[in-house]
């Protein structure tokens, strides 16, 4: 079983993640989960935080001259800017003269619009938002963008590899039929200002951002994550809470601003017939089964067809809204508008490597679930047992 857990606030000390159940000797550097929350804060529309704040990896726990040792792996994420926050977020109890004094705890008392502000508010029991948008912030995916490199790192000593591209901005999308990435074109993507594959669209997508910008606006878009080198047979059918598509769509929903996923080519699905919207069974020249398209995005039945996967997040815009929403002051019960101090116009590009880290620790889950391992190489050797025992009259897998 492969379970994980953050901790942490956007303006602490640190992020925490810990993962645990991973298999040992799947090889994890700092290095690599470095680049990976590098790669979290790329993207043309990010607001100023990115620039100035510093994620400082150090793994804690679990991994031994960079290999897994079959313990939880812990991973601390510092945040350079710690010191401006010492005593608004402190732990322990602070002296009030102190928090009176400082600007920075002046209390946010007109909920953002779009935001946990409001709601978290009222469950919790805060009369101002800061309590609540410490621990709803984003910034908590940097501590699940590591955990996800260590799944991506177990994943890939098992040829699965991921890639995530924007394919939307606002009505801004990538045209019809577009060639997907494939991992060789990572570090491409990486260097677009949007992580979008297509060249044009990106222009139009940076020059969408620049006019939300100049209009105090904000914007949302669609990312989609794909995953190559999957067997067939992960997740399954008989129960829902197995099926792959649904653990990958609440995956996917668990991240801050995600409204909706598609697994495939989703919606788009509904509005076809249904010749036109399954994936033909074909004898390939390889003299593999294979399929004639890729509509369903890799998965039938909550399962993993062998087939490359396919699966997209939309976001809303950003909650805070320079040209900024209509809210109530809750100190006065006056009408007011939401606080706003600064914030990202467009993050998308950041979700997509988001949403790649969440879909690699479902993967993982799914590959440990099905074929176990104490280490990696016993993963390795179950999962080419499995595969070599598929008769040939099903085989659908290459070489
Ligand atoms: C990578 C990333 C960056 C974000 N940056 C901001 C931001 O700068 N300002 C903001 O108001 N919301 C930002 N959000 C969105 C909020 O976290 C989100 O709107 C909030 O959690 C409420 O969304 P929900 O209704 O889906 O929970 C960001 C989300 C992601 C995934
Ligand atoms: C810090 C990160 O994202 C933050 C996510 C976020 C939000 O409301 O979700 C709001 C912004 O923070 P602030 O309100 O302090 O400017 C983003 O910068 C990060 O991704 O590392």
């Amino acid at each position: 079983m492969l379970r994980w857990l953050t901790a942490g606030e956007s303006h602490g000390p640190a992020l925490v993640g810990i993962i645990e159940g991973m298999p040992a000797g799947v090889e994890v550097v700092s290095e690599g989960i470095q680049t990976a929350l590098a790669r979290r804060r790329l993207g043309y529309g990010r607001g100023a935080r990115m620039k100035f704040e510093q994620d400082q990896v150090r793994i804690i726990g679990g991994v031994r001259h960079g290999r897994t040792q079959g313990g939880p792996v812990a991973i601390e994420i510092g945040n350079t800017e710690w010191p401006k926050w010492e005593q608004v977020m402190a732990a322990d109890p602070v002296d009030q003269a102190v928090l009176e004094d400082s600007a920075r705890n002046a209390p946010l008392t007109r909920p953002r619009p779009g935001h946990a502000d409001f709601t978290g508010m009222q469950k919790y029991g805060f009369d101002e938002a800061r309590p609540v948008l410490e621990r709803a912030s984003a910034r908590e995916t940097a501590a699940r963008v590591a955990l996800g490199t260590v799944a991506a790192c177990f994943l890939e000593a098992l040829d699965i590899r991921l890639v995530s591209h924007t394919v939307a901005v606002a009505s801004v999308a990538v045209p019809e039929g577009s060639p997907v990435p494939a991992p060789r074109d990572v570090l491409a993507l990486d260097e677009d200002p949007l992580r979008c594959f297509d060249r044009e669209t990106s222009n139009a997508m940076v020059a969408e951002v620049d006019a939300a910008h100049k209009e105090g606006e904000t914007l949302g878009g669609v990312v989609e994550v794909i995953a190559y080198g999957l067997p067939p047979g992960l997740g399954s059918y008989v129960h829902w809470d197995r099926r792959l598509d649904a653990r990958l769509a609440a995956a996917l929903m668990g991240i801050q601003a995600i409204k909706g996923v598609e697994v495939g080519d989703g919606f788009e699905t509904a509005r076809r017939r249904g010749s036109a919207a399954h994936d033909e069974i074909v004898r390939e020249e390889t003299g593999r089964i294979g399929r004639a398209s890729n509509r369903a995005g890799g998965i039938e039945g909550g399962m993993s067809i062998g087939d490359v996967l396919r699966v997209r997040a939309a976001m809303k815009p950003i909650a805070t809204v320079p040209r900024a929403l209509q809210t109530i002051d809750v100190s006065t019960g006056d009408a007011a508008k939401a606080h706003h101090q600064r914030s990202d116009v467009c993050a998308v590009p950041a979700a997509g490597v988001v949403a790649e880290a969440m879909v690699a620790l479902v993967l993982a889950e799914a590959v440990t679930e099905k074929f176990g391992g104490d280490s990696v190489t016993e993963t390795r050797r179950n999962l080419e047992s499995y595969l070599a025992n598929i008769p040939s009259s099903l085989n659908s897998v290459l070489g």
